[in-house]
């Protein structure tokens, strides 16, 4: 890593990353030509680089993967868990092979490109990596220009700029613009997703990827269908959800109403849930909080089960007067182990977050109930005056290990 100077890219280099510190880092550009601040962190899984591109909690981030080998299953249609790509890009350490799988639709480096995000190559991503664990996760910006002209001192200012992810409500901005019903449930091997419940327009086989629009298209179910069939009406509050959670919550028996994150209170009832969910997204849950809080409070005075994954478990935290705080380098990967205190067993987990709840300041009416076996942060919470929990990590994979997908069912069998 060399100082910033306003420095021409040695020869062959592409693409760059300038750290607020001054660090500049430089490697081979792939996929969109452009440049992205915001936080740079590290990820720790071994597969499912679409799945965690397309997560919307990873909007504001650059994504470094640890894995060396990143792209080299190329990327299908399928393996998305939102309509967009939301990280800003990706820092890899090799280049990205042509696909070889069955199920690729086209490269890694196309599909970033069609979507806008870039991709930087030949990094020493253990370095960085190591960099990120001793002095916390640093905002950064990512470019990418074939020419291989940059202006670093613009890259520098830029990153040094950037306000970071503290105090920033990103939930907003990421979440669903109008309420639509959620239809399809879990991937399949040999049958794509399964669609326990009809689709729009008849089509079979599970939602259309990457399409909001087609998900839109899907009416809401009237509240007066509530309960046809004895189908338990989850309403869920989307902050910036990954789609297997709506899946997930389809597969342990529910209909899924899906509200955008600013929805009030009002809202929520007029849609006569049996529960509600309040769903992971990006940014920091307390500046989220502000127009959250007082809807999540009005839910727990209901009688109604509720559900939250990440940045769901952060507000509920909140709602009930706890506080959360940012995490030096925050948690991202598929093999997070996390102990479930009620009979000791553990769980590995899926992680994406970079702000945790402080357990001590929990008040009474709440247990903590998952901690994680890395660093001991609260990973999970339930009231005691009110049939409500949430945890840090999630359940819904996507990717990652399934050892915690008993949550939705555990969440649809309280629903009555
Ligand atoms: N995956 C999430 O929901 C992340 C929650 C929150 N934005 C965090 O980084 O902690």
């Amino acid at each position: 890593m060399a100082d910033a100077t306003p420095t021409r890219a040695p020869e062959g280099a592409t693409g760059v990353l300038v750290l607020a510190s001054g660090d500049v880092i430089w490697g081979r550009g792939f996929g969109a030509e452009g440049e992205a601040v915001g936080e740079v962190c590290f990820h720790t899984a071994i597969t499912g680089y679409q799945e965690i591109m397309t997560d919307p909690s990873f909007e504001g981030q650059i994504i470094t993967f640890t894995f060396p080998h990143i792209g080299n299953v190329g990327a299908n249609h399928e393996d998305v868990e939102a309509n967009h790509a939301h990280a800003l890009g990706c820092i890899v350490r090799e280049d990205v092979t042509a696909p070889s799988n069955f199920r690729a639709a086209e490269g890694f480096d196309s599909w970033l490109k069609a979507r806008g995000k870039i991709g930087l190559a030949g990094v020493d991503t253990r370095a960085l990596t190591r960099r990120i664990r001793e002095g916390g996760a640093p905002n950064g910006v990512i470019a990418y220009r074939a020419d291989g002209r940059f202006d670093v001192e613009a890259l520098l200012a830029k990153a040094r700029a950037w306000p970071g992810l503290e105090g920033m409500d990103l939930a907003k901005e990421v979440s669903c613009e109008a309420h639509h019903g959620w239809e399809g449930g879990v991937w399949e091997l040999g049958s794509g997703y399964t669609s326990p419940l009809p689709l729009a327009g008849g089509a079979g086989g599970g939602q259309a990827p990457e399409s909001r629009a087609d998900l839109k298209a899907v009416p809401t179910p009237s509240p007066s269908r509530k309960r046809e069939g004895n189908v338990p009406h989850v309403v869920a509050i989307d902050y910036g959800s990954k789609h297997n959670i709506f899946r997930n919550l389809v597969k342990a028996g529910a209909r899924v109403t899906v509200l955008p994150a600013t929805a009030t209170f009002d809202d929520v009832m007029a849609q006569s849930p049996d529960g509600f969910f309040l769903s992971n997204g990006p940014g920091d849950p307390a500046a989220t909080a502000e127009y959250a809080v007082p809807v999540i409070q009005k839910m727990l005075e209901t009688d109604k089960p509720l559900f939250g994954i990440c940045l769901g478990h952060q507000l509920l935290a909140l709602a009930i007067g706890a506080k959360t705080t940012k995490m030096f380098q925050g948690h991202r990967g598929a093999n997070h182990p996390v102990k479930r205190l009620e009979d000791g067993r553990v769980e590995i987990t899926s992680m994406n977050h970079g702000f945790a709840v402080e357990r001590e300041t929990l008040p009474e009416n709440a247990r903590e109930t998952h901690v994680s076996l890395f660093d001991g942060s609260n990973c999970g919470l339930e009231l005691t005056d009110h049939p409500a929990f949430s945890v840090q990590y999630h359940p819904e994979a996507s990717p990652g290990p399934q050892d915690s997908c008993y949550l939705f069912e555990k969440f649809v069998g309280m629903l009555g």
